[in-house]
């Protein structure tokens, strides 16, 4: 059987310090995707909310207008940012996420924009899962008095390497999402997020290596660096997790870059080793990545 990914492929990571000055953020994603890219790294992932801080009061300010594609320069200034820098970098770029703002409808979205090393848009993900948490005396957010939630499962090819499924943050806790691109064929999972002091010791990691386990795939947790000076406290910790649920590198909660080799071998050998994929039994539960999945929003 041909291997998921096609050739090994290095990864960056890239815990983002995004503060209030959205030209100063996109300033530093240029430059830390550059540093990624000399580095060697072919894919390369930026954290949820990149242009902004994290929170509700901010994605009426900082949203952009994407559609129709490509958008006018001055009225999106992060996929401009986004596009350029792939380019220059000759890398695939994961663009964490920006609020997104749709006229038509006047509904705002949590999205991430994915560009091929030519700069070219090959995919969007809205976040689906909003985050609406409370938890008594520790954290209270409530994203979908903004936002409007995405309808689709995302997945995109990199054709020289293969398939990633791309989610974001809150997205990760619910693990259909995962597993439906794990079972197309996905051999990495990717989730742009802002955990919390809150639920980032509790579950970040856990929620990590869970869906790696499950599914036997790398996944990858992109966060932005902690703002103690800032009203969402992120949780740091952006991480590169194996196919067999290992952390293969961790940040901690300052401004870094953390790098991973992927090879397609170390999925088989997860796979080989304890054969899940030949083990189900959709005679007596049903598969969830048949059926009514949607893939187009
Ligand atoms: N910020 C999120 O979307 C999710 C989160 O912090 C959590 O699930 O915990």
């Amino acid at each position: 059987m041909a291997s998921l990914l096609k050739q090994p492929l290095k990864l960056a990571l890239v815990q983002l310090a995004a503060g209030a000055d959205k030209a100063a953020n996109l300033s530093q994603v240029r430059s830390k995707v550059l540093e990624a890219a000399k580095a060697g790294a072919k894919l390369i992932v930026l954290p949820e909310c990149f242009n902004s801080p994290y929170g509700c009061q901010y994605f009426p300010k900082y949203a952009e207008t994407i559609l129709p594609t490509p958008p006018p320069k001055d009225q999106a200034p992060s996929w401009h940012t986004l596009s350029s820098v792939a380019m220059e970098a000759k890398a695939y770029l994961i663009g964490g996420s920006i609020p997104e703002f749709v006229p038509d409808t006047k509904k705002y979205y949590n999205t991430s924009l994915v560009f091929s090393p030519a700069g070219n848009l090959i995919a969007a993900h809205r976040k689906t899962h909003l985050f609406d948490i409370d938890i008594p005396g520790k954290i209270k957010f409530k994203e979908s008095d903004v936002l409007s939630p995405g309808n689709k499962v995302t997945i995109f090819d990199m054709p020289e390497y293969g398939q990633i499924g791309l989610a974001i943050c809150y997205d990760v806790r619910f693990p259909e999402v995962a597993t439906i691109a794990a079972r197309k064929g996905a051999f990495l999972l990717v989730y742009p997020g802002a955990f919390n002091t809150t639920t980032g010791p509790m579950h970040w990691s856990l929620q990590g290596r869970a869906r790696a386990m499950d599914n036997q795939v790398y996944v990858a947790l992109c966060s932005p660096a902690r703002d103690m000076d800032a009203s969402y406290h992120a949780w740091g910790h952006t991480m590169l997790v194996s196919p067999n649920a290992e952390v293969i590198a961790e940040a901690d909660e300052k401004e870094a870059i953390i790098y991973g080799e992927l090879e397609g071998a170390k999925i088989e050998e997860t796979r080989k080793g304890i054969p899940l994929n030949t083990q189900r039994r959709f005679d007596v539960y049903p598969d969830v990545s048949v059926g009514t999945v949607r893939f187009e929003e």
